[in-house]
């Protein structure tokens, strides 16, 4: 049985409108999810947090499981006094919110996932990212990293923070989730996941290409997909606007 920890998190939005609980990415904290809080905290009661071993959240040592982060969502989900919530996660916070939904689907009202994989090998990659930063730390993989976050093109001022989003996050915290990932394999879940889900790729993402995001709605029943054009993988960043919409869309409907 995992212990859970207490992550760090924040609020916008009014306490009496419905909670939609938004999961960072690997290397991100809850920061990456500023784009999105004006328009969201219209009409929701926006939660964010730091994945533990990320941000301001616990880093424990060693390897992290899924269920060690999904149990950490619904810890905080407990700790807020919110039964149920929308669900909207990126990337690692997608696979977090996919095994909220597949394992406690009581607590998850609507699904929102942005460039996510159920399964996203291989593991030796993962194994290799964790050896590279716990030996040189996560500004080591700083650069690639932000490559297959966001298009060339992208204004460099903005790629320079997010560069220094990932250095700044415990190269134990960013070894112990390359280890969730590693491990992780969520295809037989998905057909358990009963929330109305709208899966979003984005259409340059080399981290976890539109086939990713494609097979998720496959396996979800009812599931939409829709495909981001401009975006690689931190599509709610590079193209806020455009991913805001179908957020609010997936949750109005
Ligand atoms: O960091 C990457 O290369 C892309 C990624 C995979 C899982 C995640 O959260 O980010």
């Amino acid at each position: 049985m995992s212990v859970t920890v207490a992550v760090h998190h924040r609020e916008d939005g009014p306490a009496d409108a419905p909670a939609v609980l938004l999961i960072n990415s690997l290397g991100a904290d809850l920061s990456m999810w500023e784009p999105q809080v004006a328009a969201l905290s219209e009409r929701f009661r926006v939660i964010r947090y730091d994945a533990r071993g990320h941000g301001r959240s616990p880093v424990p040592p060693g390897r992290y499981a899924l269920d060690d982060l999904g149990r950490d969502a619904l810890d905080l989900l407990d700790r807020l006094g919110v039964a149920r919530a929308h669900v909207c996660g990126l990337s690692l916070g997608g696979m977090t919110a996919m095994w909220l939904a597949a394992h406690a689907a009581e607590r998850v009202d609507r699904l929102v996932l942005f460039c996510t994989s159920a399964l996203l090998g291989p593991p030796e990659a993962w194994a290799e990212r964790a050896a590279t930063v716990r030996s040189g730390g996560t500004g080591a993989v700083a650069d690639t990293v932000v490559s297959r976050w966001v298009t060339a093109g992208f204004p460099e001022a903005q790629k320079q923070h997010l560069r220094e989003m990932i250095a700044a996050t415990d190269p134990i915290g960013y070894a112990g989730a390359c280890a969730a990932i590693e491990g992780m394999d969520l295809r037989d879940d998905l057909r358990r996941i009963t929330a109305p889900t709208l899966v979003v790729a984005g259409a340059d993402d080399p981290a976890t290409p539109p086939g990713h995001g494609r097979a998720i709605a496959a396996a979800i029943a009812g599931a939409r997909f829709e495909v981001l054009a401009d975006a690689a993988h931190l599509a709610t960043f590079e193209q806020a606007e455009a991913a805001n919409r179908l957020i609010l869309e997936a949750l109005d409907g």
